[in-house]
Parts: structure tokens; C-alpha cells; sequence
């Protein structure tokens, strides 16, 4: 009898999965699932109530202990039906409308817990990003893919990245930035609601280019550090991969900026400050792609925990150290009557983000030593990695294209002069225009935010579609600049095609969207734009860029940054004029 009852278990359990075309898509199939089951669950426990007489003791004693084993069998099944119908009740609670919803937008065929994990399943990074590509060729500009019970909407057609980006009502970030808040904690790029506001409204002034200005002089020095060390490049002649010396340059100049302190990155990679964001960043790689410790209830268990935990240690113990001295600098300055922002001889010093963080009020109150210290991570985090993606990939771009590279110089040369060691303003790195478009080019094909998300907080119709409340959903520039409904010939680098003559009032602005857009744009736009003008023209003005010796395949990592599977490798030689 139970045999007969499990073996109707199995075919039940199956039966509704296998007759549904859409599996996961499909409510009704997990009701009807749930419905079987709790039927099975009555016969089983009916059946607990049948035995049969004998008069012969000893079969009835062998009778009796194989009904007492039969009992508990049927016992043990009826709980485990049980709790399946409580966790198909739960998944119907908690996922019903994203099932619901999700299995009207296209996308690969799904199944029960694994989602579409099997598509990804031993894909590198790289191939994971190529495989999104050919989803998107596949299904079409908005797909649902489901990544384990993760619901991701990829979107690459402007019209609905401008509903998103614009309106301020969708502003939650998506699960990913998860893995970044041990670091950056509710920092501008993460937070949301009323904190966000709040932040967003006070920071803004810390970036009028008034007091971006004063940061030039820290570009202009580090890039000075930059181009000696590429020195022993030129000498040899020998390819190299560029991306590492610039992560050390960026980390050098948003440090100064941010905090107003010296690292000295570019002279001592091994610093453990160094190391430990470098350890930071690829835990938050390994994260993203391991569909395991993707989920905190894992991670927690797992060894990277440790090491995460290390890191932070270091990372907020500097951050903490800073922010405690400049206060008290700052409080002793007051008390003394004297500006803080004069030296000894009186002379006005820069103002690092930190001290401007420091001066400000919300609702009348000055920020915490705590949520200083997450603003400047998130400067830390956001100002580096973007502009070394950025300004590695530059370099590659001209390096590739030696037309481009040769009127780039050009324009340098006419703006800043023969003088290679003239260093250069703001009002230089405004005028120059040419560069704001090769600029403009390179993050078309090279994003340095390659996909962003938003977490859908409740059902919401754009565009005629329903995203579902809980989904990620996701915009990709990388494939929108790789496009060729959206740019004609996309694999040509030709910075003409952001001219105003070409370009003006022909495109959706939401199609190019490198920096986002709308009321949850980068707040560090202009100062990254300044750092890669500085950082690239002074490589122009002392090196040649050449590509690598041997044809190198461009294959991409997406993280939360855009980085090279195998660097970016160039070369370089001195520049005679
Ligand atoms: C080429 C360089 C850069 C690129 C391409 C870039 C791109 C972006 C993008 C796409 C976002 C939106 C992310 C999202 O919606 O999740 C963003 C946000 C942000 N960026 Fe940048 N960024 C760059 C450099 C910088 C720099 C240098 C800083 C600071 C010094 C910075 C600070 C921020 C901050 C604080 C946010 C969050 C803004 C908010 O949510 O209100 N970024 N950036």
C-alpha cells in the first residue's frame, strides 16, 4: 500500500513539470503540484488505519513490527510532503508574481531551483558575457533569465532604459551591489530612499567644477609619476599590460582627492592598503560568478568570508584614522579661530572630498564619522576602477588607431605647448574637444559600468511589459555601444560619430549611457573626464602608443566594472617633436 502511494508520489510530483511546455513560467503548474501532493498526503494518511487480524502469535508479532515500520515510513513521507507543500506554498508566495509575470517576457527555458544555472554552468567570466550577448541576438532587447531563483531582466533597447533612468521612482538598487556594501556600507552608490536624497543633495556642490579644479594639480602629479615608470617600457620596446599600472595611478590620485592622503600606490603596489582593495575587488568578482557563495547563507560558510573580513579590516581601519585626524584638525583649527584650509603662511590648501564631507549638515545635524567613511569608500571604489578601465582601454583604443591618436596629439600639442613638463589647467583640459569625443568613443566600445541594475520593488508596467516586483533589471551599455541598429558599424573606433554635426538630435540620449543618466547619474562624471584627459594627454606628449606585437583576442569580464580577460596589452616609444 505505501509502495503503491510512494511510487503515486514520484508520478505526481513529475507529472505536472513534464506536462508544461514553460516550466517555471508556468503558476498554474505549481498549484496544481501543490494539489496533488496535499491529495496524496490524505490517502497516505488513511491508510495508516489498515491492519489485519492472525491468530498465529509469531506472525503476528512480525505482522505488527512491519506495520510499526510501515506507520513511521508513511510517517516520515507525510512530513516530507507536508514541508514540500509549505515550500511550494512559500515559493508561490514569494515568487508568484515574478513567475507569473516573467514567463511573458522572452528568454531560454527554465527549470525548477536551477533557473537557466545550467546555460552558465562552467562558463568562464568571459563566456559569460559573450553567452548574455547571444541571449539578447536570441530573445530580443528585454529577456527574463533566471539565475538559480535570482529573476534577471536584461535590458538593452532605449525605450525602456529612459523609463527607468529617468523616473525617480525606480532608483533601488539591484541584488549584485550586495556584494560591494560590506565595503562601501549605504554609501551614495548603494543607498536609497530618503538617505540617498539626502546624500545626493549634499555631495553634488563637493563636485562644481569650482572645486574640481584644485584636483588637477593631483592628476597633473601622479600622471607625471605614471609616464616615468612607463619609461623602462619605451626603452625596451616589449609589450606590456597597461591595466595594472594604471589601476596603481588611479588608486594614487582618488586617494589624494578623497582623502587628501598619499598611498603612494604607484611606488609601492605591496602597500597592504593597496592589496587589500585588490583583494576586495576580486571577491566581489568571485561573488558575482559563483552561483554558490552568490548567496549570503553560503558565503558566510565559506573561507572568502575570512578574507573578506580581513580586508575590510584594513580598508575601514585607514579610512576610520583618516577621518579621525582631519576632524580633529579641524576642531583645533576652529578653536584656534584659524581657517583650516591655510598652511602656516597662510596660503589657501586644497580641500580633499573627505573635508568638505566633514563641513556638511543633514537636517542640521553634521554626518557621522560612519557615514563619512562610506561616502569615501564609495569615492574610493567608484573613482578608481571606472577611470582605469576607462583610461586603459583609451590608450588601447589609440594605440589600435594611430589616425585618431596622431590629431589627439595634435590638439594637445596646439593647447599645452612643446614644453613637456608645462602642466596643465582645467581651461587646457576644457578646450580640449577632440579628445571629449575619443573619450566619448572608447566608453561606447569599452563601458567602463558595463551593466547596471535596479530592483523592481513592486509589479511595473514600462513599455507594455511587466517587470516583476523583485526582479533585477538590468541595462547593459556594453551591447547597446556594440549595436549596429544604434551605431552603424560598430566595431569601427571613429570618435566623428559623437561630433555635434553628425550626431546632434539623431540619437535616443538613453542609447549611450556610459555614465547613466537621469536623477541616479554619475556624480563623478566631470572629474573623471578631467582625470582621463590629464592622465592621456600627458602619456601623448612623451610616448607614442603602438599596439601589441602579437594580435591579441579582446575578450570581457563584466563585474561591477568592465576588465580585460587577458590585460590590455600596448607598447610604447618616445615621442620625438
Ligand atoms: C570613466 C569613469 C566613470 C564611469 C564610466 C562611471 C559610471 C557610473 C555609472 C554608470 C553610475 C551609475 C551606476 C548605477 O546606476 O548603478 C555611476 C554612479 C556613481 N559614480 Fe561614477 N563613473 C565614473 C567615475 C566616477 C568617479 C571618478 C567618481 C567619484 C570620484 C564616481 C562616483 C560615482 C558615484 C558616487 C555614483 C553613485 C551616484 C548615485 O547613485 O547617486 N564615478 N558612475
Amino acid at each position: 500500500m505505501f509502495q503503491f502511494a510512494a511510487r503515486k508520489h514520484v508520478l505526481w510530483t513529475v507529472a505536472p513539470f513534464g506536462s508544461s511546455p514553460y516550466v517555471w513560467d508556468a503558476f498554474d503548474c505549481v498549484r496544481r503540484w501543490a494539489n496533488w501532493i496535499l491529495f496524496g498526503l490524505i490517502i497516505d494518511i488513511q491508510c495508516v488505519g489498515v491492519h489485519r487480524q492472525s491468530d498465529d502469535n509469531a506472525q503476528q508479532q512480525q505482522q505488527k513490527q512491519q506495520q510499526q515500520a510501515t506507520m513511521l515510513t508513511m510517517i516520515v513521507a507525510s512530513v516530507l510532503a507536508l514541508l514540500l507543500s509549505i515550500a511550494i506554498w512559500w515559493t508561490v508566495a514569494n515568487f508568484g508574481s515574478a513567475l507569473r509575470y516573467a514567463g511573458k517576457l522572452g528568454g531560454p527555458r527554465a527549470y525548477p531551483l536551477v533557473g537557466n544555472g545550467l546555460l552558465f554552468i562552467n562558463k568562464t567570466p568571459a563566456e559569460f558575457l559573450q553567452l548574455l550577448g547571444r541571449l539578447i541576438v536570441q530573445y530580443g532587447k528585454c529577456l527574463r533569465v533566471w539565475l538559480g531563483t535570482q529573476l534577471i531582466v536584461l535590458v538593452t533597447d532605449p525605450k525602456d532604459i529612459e523609463v527607468l533612468l529617468s523616473s525617480p521612482k525606480y532608483i533601488d538598487k539591484s541584488s549584485e551591489y550586495d556584494f560591494i556594501r560590506p565595503w562601501l556600507g549605504e554609501g551614495l552608490l548603494i543607498s536609497s530612499g530618503r538617505k540617498w536624497q539626502t546624500h545626493r543633495k549634499i555631495i553634488t556642490p563637493t563636485f562644481h567644477f569650482k572645486i574640481l579644479e584644485q584636483f588637477v594639480e593631483i592628476f597633473d602629479q601622479q600622471g607625471h609619476t605614471f609616464v616615468d615608470i612607463l619609461r623602462l617600457f619605451a626603452k625596451s620596446g616589449e609589450t606590456f599590460d597597461v591595466f595594472p599600472l594604471v589601476t596603481l595611478c588611479a588608486l594614487d590620485v582618488i586617494c589624494e582627492s578623497a582623502m587628501g592622503t598619499k598611498v603612494n600606490a604607484q611606488m609601492n603596489s605591496e602597500s597592504d592598503y593597496v592589496k587589500a582593495v585588490k583583494e576586495i575587488t576580486n571577491l566581489i568578482q568571485l561573488r558575482i560568478y559563483d552561483f554558490v557563495i552568490r548567496y549570503e547563507f553560503f558565503f558566510r560558510f565559506s573561507a572568502n568570508r575570512r578574507r573578506q573580513r580581513k580586508a575590510l579590516a584594513i580598508l575601514h581601519g585607514y579610512t576610520d584614522s583618516v577621518i579621525r585626524a582631519r576632524r580633529q584638525e579641524l576642531n583645533e583649527g576652529l578653536a584656534k579661530g584659524k581657517d583650516d584650509h591655510e598652511d602656516s603662511v597662510g596660503m589657501k590648501k586644497r580641500m580633499a572630498f573627505l573635508d568638505m564631507l566633514l563641513q556638511a549638515t543633514v537636517d542640521g545635524r553634521p554626518l557621522t564619522d560612519r557615514e563619512i567613511r562610506e561616502e569615501v569608500d564609495t569615492f574610493m571604489f567608484e573613482g578608481h576602477d571606472t577611470t582605469t578601465s576607462a583610461i586603459s582601454f583609451m590608450l588601447l583604443s589609440l594605440a589600435k588607431n594611430p589616425e585618431v591618436q596622431q590629431r589627439a596629439f595634435n590638439e594637445v600639442r596646439n593647447i599645452v605647448g612643446d614644453d613637456r613638463k608645462q602642466p596643465v589647467t582645467m581651461t587646457m583640459l576644457n578646450d580640449m574637444h577632440y579628445m571629449d569625443l575619443v573619450i566619448k568613443e572608447t566608453l561606447r566600445l569599452y563601458p567602463s559600468v558595463p551593466l547596471f541594475g535596479r530592483k523592481m520593488l513592486q509589479n511595473t508596467e514600462i513599455n507594455g511589459k511587466i517587470f516583476p516586483a523583485g526582479s533585477n533589471v538590468v541595462m547593459l551599455p556594453f551591447f547597446l555601444g556594440r549595436d549596429a541598429d544604434l551605431f552603424p558599424n560598430p566595431e569601427k573606433f571613429d570618435p566623428e560619430r559623437f561630433s555635434v554635426e553628425t550626431s546632434a538630435e539623431k540619437t535616443n540620449p538613453y542609447q549611450y549611457v556610459p555614465f547613466s543618466a537621469g536623477p541616479r547619474n554619475c556624480i563623478g562624471q566631470k572629474f573623471a573626464v578631467a582625470e582621463l584627459k590629464s592622465l592621456v594627454s600627458k602619456v601623448l606628449r612623451n610616448y607614442e602608443l603602438l599596439p601589441p606585437e602579437e594580435p591579441h583576442e579582446e575578450t570581457f569580464i563584466a563585474e561591477l566594472i568592465l576588465r580585460p580577460e587577458h590585460g590590455v596589452p600596448i607598447r610604447v616609444k618616445p615621442r620625438v617633436y
